[in-house]
């Protein structure tokens, strides 16, 4: 199938997600919660049952894989417990079960050669998002990271978005959101910027196809090929 490429122009900054889009951490998040729920007594989840809650941050990512065994009053009676151990079992194996998507780092690094200042908004928590960005590497390639507490609301909500098109001074159609999710074309839309999804990630298990965005490109390497100053 041959899909069109998008092509996006009077771009001067881009907004980088980071769970499913930069890095596979599903395999970290896979392990930590399950670490987690045994120490609840709870019986472990594959994979993909994991996979299709992550996107939406740590205390919805902790009520849905709670929600498995209980009903919604239970699930608030072991909300903090749950919270506290999967936060431990987290930061201790941060990064080791993760992998970088391919181009990642040229496509950074192509972003960053078209004068594009880049931002990294992700809803994991920053304590997380640091020291992930910093053990892949990525890190020197942002000017600016928000995690998902670093503001009072994420993605979907555009606040996150807006705040960077403030601190880097640009109007929000000359910056551009990159994505794996429909938090990210939501929040884009909604912020009034450009938004590019990556097919590769996690969507909460349904096609990213469906999803409101100004394109679908395969890797950061094209969408650093299809923008523009
Ligand atoms: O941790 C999450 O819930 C998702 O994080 P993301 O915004 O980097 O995809
Ligand atoms: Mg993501």
């Amino acid at each position: 199938m041959s899909v069109q490429q998008p092509t996006l122009s009077g771009i001067r900054a881009a907004i980088i997600d980071l769970d499913g889009t930069m890095v596979h951490t599903a395999p970290d998040f896979h392990v930590a919660i399950n670490r987690m729920r045994s120490d609840l007594g709870l019986r472990p989840l594959d994979i993909e049952t994991i996979t299709r809650f992550v996107g939406k941050g740590t205390e919805n990512l902790m009520r849905q894989v709670l929600s498995v065994d209980y009903a919604a009053a239970e699930v608030e009676t072991h909300f903090a417990q749950a919270l506290a151990s999967y936060h431990a079992h987290y930061i201790a194996i941060n990064g080791q079960y993760s992998s970088l998507y391919p181009d990642v780092h040229e496509g950074l690094a192509a972003l960053q050669k078209k004068g594009l200042r880049l931002a990294c908004v992700t809803n994991k928590p920053i304590a997380f998002a640091l020291p992930l960005l910093e053990k892949t590497g990525l890190h020197g390639y942002f000017d600016l990271v928000y995690g998902g507490d670093s503001l009072p609301k994420k993605k979907p909500d555009p606040l996150p978005l807006l705040t960077v098109c403030e601190d880097f001074g640009l109007r929000p159609e000359h910056v551009v959101a990159i994505g794996d999710s429909s938090n990210d074309a939501q929040a884009a839309r909604a912020a009034g910027c450009r938004v590019l999804n990556v097919p590769y990630g996690y969507n909460h298990g349904e096609s990213i196809h469906d999803v409101d965005s100004d394109g679908i490109v395969s890797t950061l390497l094209e969408a650093a090929n299809c923008l523009s100053q």
